[in-house]
């Protein structure tokens, strides 16, 4: 089972005004654009997204070229040809399940894309929806003119799932002129469940919306924590490195990089505050061009990557377990390479170390073991 992602971003954003389409607008550190696909490259069930993009969107085309895992496709005059071409672009490659989503929601959540999924396991079709709370009006020249029912009014969310042979052939016989592709998909004859929508997942339309938007976001966490433990055993040597420090030893460390085993346990400390495993998912010891390879590039991708995300980091501490070499008259030093590695002032990196008291593989000197824990901040 393939499942995709069409995100349409071809649209001029007229009424959120601003001179630039609201996608490309800043929100809470990023642009609204970067927030969506985030949400989407973060769920575990999305196996490639297409992104429509307006011909217009020059820069855009340029920024996300050569993406890995998204294809971009030309938008159309209107939303729903803007779907179609996303659904176009995915042809042939597999897709089974496909969910469409504004890129003006930039605040969906985890739980609603794998609400609307699950419910494709029922029906051909799934959307978020809000039951109507308020009461409805009709109106004209600024006064109340009618009551309407409510009952069994709901506001329209996206992400819209559908089996994805089954909505492709639904945009194909819909003449246009569409609210959303659940009334596509309806007028084709299948059925959509209504699964709960969020509060938070709002469309930015209007200028307002973004102080909203912003709010959910910021509010949504802002500081993130992570740990990492790392090990390299002793090997011959004349010297171990150690968070990017070079000391003197009657052994070295071994390992398929450099062994840094302090930086590793920093970097893994990164990438867990990020929820992005580990070195070895992005370094895999596996591939020979990271033989021998100096750690610094594990730390400084780590750190790209959690700005990608919108996060800086604001301070780390690692630990050094070891019996010898003694850490001490390093100490600071170390701080000063991950300081500068990592954009920060020495003030917030911290290089300690301990013994174990002789006891187990530190304490019999068969290795090094550090433990790191990193705060990160949202940029
Ligand atoms: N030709 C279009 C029109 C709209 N959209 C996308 O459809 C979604 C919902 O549309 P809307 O909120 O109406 O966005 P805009 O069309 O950009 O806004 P406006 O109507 O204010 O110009 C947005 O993600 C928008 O980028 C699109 O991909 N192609
Ligand atoms: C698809 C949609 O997000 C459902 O609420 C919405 O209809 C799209 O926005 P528009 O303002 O109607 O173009």
């Amino acid at each position: 089972m393939t499942t995709a992602a069409v995100i349409v971003a071809a649209g001029r954003g007229t009424r959120a005004g601003g001179g630039v389409p609201k996608q490309w607008r800043p929100l809470a550190g990023r642009r609204v654009a970067d927030w969506t696909l985030e949400r989407f490259r973060a769920a575990p069930e999305i196996d490639l997204i297409a992104l429509v993009l307006s011909p217009d969107d020059r820069a855009a085309w340029e920024a996300f070229a050569d993406t890995p895992g998204l294809i971009l496709a030309r938008g159309g005059a209107d939303r729903a040809a803007s779907v179609r071409a996303g659904l176009t672009a995915l042809d042939g490659r597999g897709v089974t399940r496909v969910l469409i989503h504004d890129v003006a929601r930039p605040c969906v959540s985890g739980r609603v894309i794998a609400d609307v999924l699950a419910a494709l396991d029922t029906h051909d079709g799934a959307a978020p929806g809000l039951a109507v709370t308020d009461a409805l009006w009709t109106g004209a020249d600024g006064e109340v003119t009618g009551t309407q029912d409510r009952s069994g009014l709901f506001a329209a969310q996206t992400p819209q799932g559908f089996r994805y042979d089954a909505i492709v052939a639904a945009h194909a016989a819909h003449p246009g002129g569409t609210a959303d592709d659940v009334e596509v998909a309806r007028a084709a004859g299948l059925r959509v469940a209504i699964v709960p929508g969020d509060p938070d997942n709002l469309k930015i339309t209007q200028a307002e919306d973004f102080a909203r938007a912003e709010r959910i976001l910021r509010g949504d966490m802002t500081v993130r924590l992570g740990n990492g433990f790392d090990v390299h055993r002793f090997g011959p040597g004349d010297h171990v490195t150690l968070c990017g420090v070079k000391v003197p030893h009657d052994r070295g460390l071994q390992g398929h990089s450099d062994a840094d085993v302090g930086m590793h346990a920093v970097t893994d400390a990164i990438y867990g505050a990020l929820a992005r495993g580990d070195i070895g998912q992005h370094f895999p010891p596996s591939d020979p061009q990271w033989k021998g390879a100096a750690s610094d590039i594990f730390l400084r991708h780590a750190v790209e990557l959690a700005g990608q995300m919108g996060w800086r980091v604001a301070n780390v501490d690692c630990t050094l377990i070891c019996e010898r070499p003694k850490v001490g008259p390093h100490a600071d030093r170390m701080r000063d390479v991950m300081a500068r590695i990592m954009g920060l002032d020495r003030d917030a990196v911290s290089v300690k170390a301990t013994t174990s008291e002789r006891l187990g593989f530190t304490g019999r000197e068969e290795g090094i073991a550090a433990l790191a824990t990193a705060t990160l901040v949202r940029a």
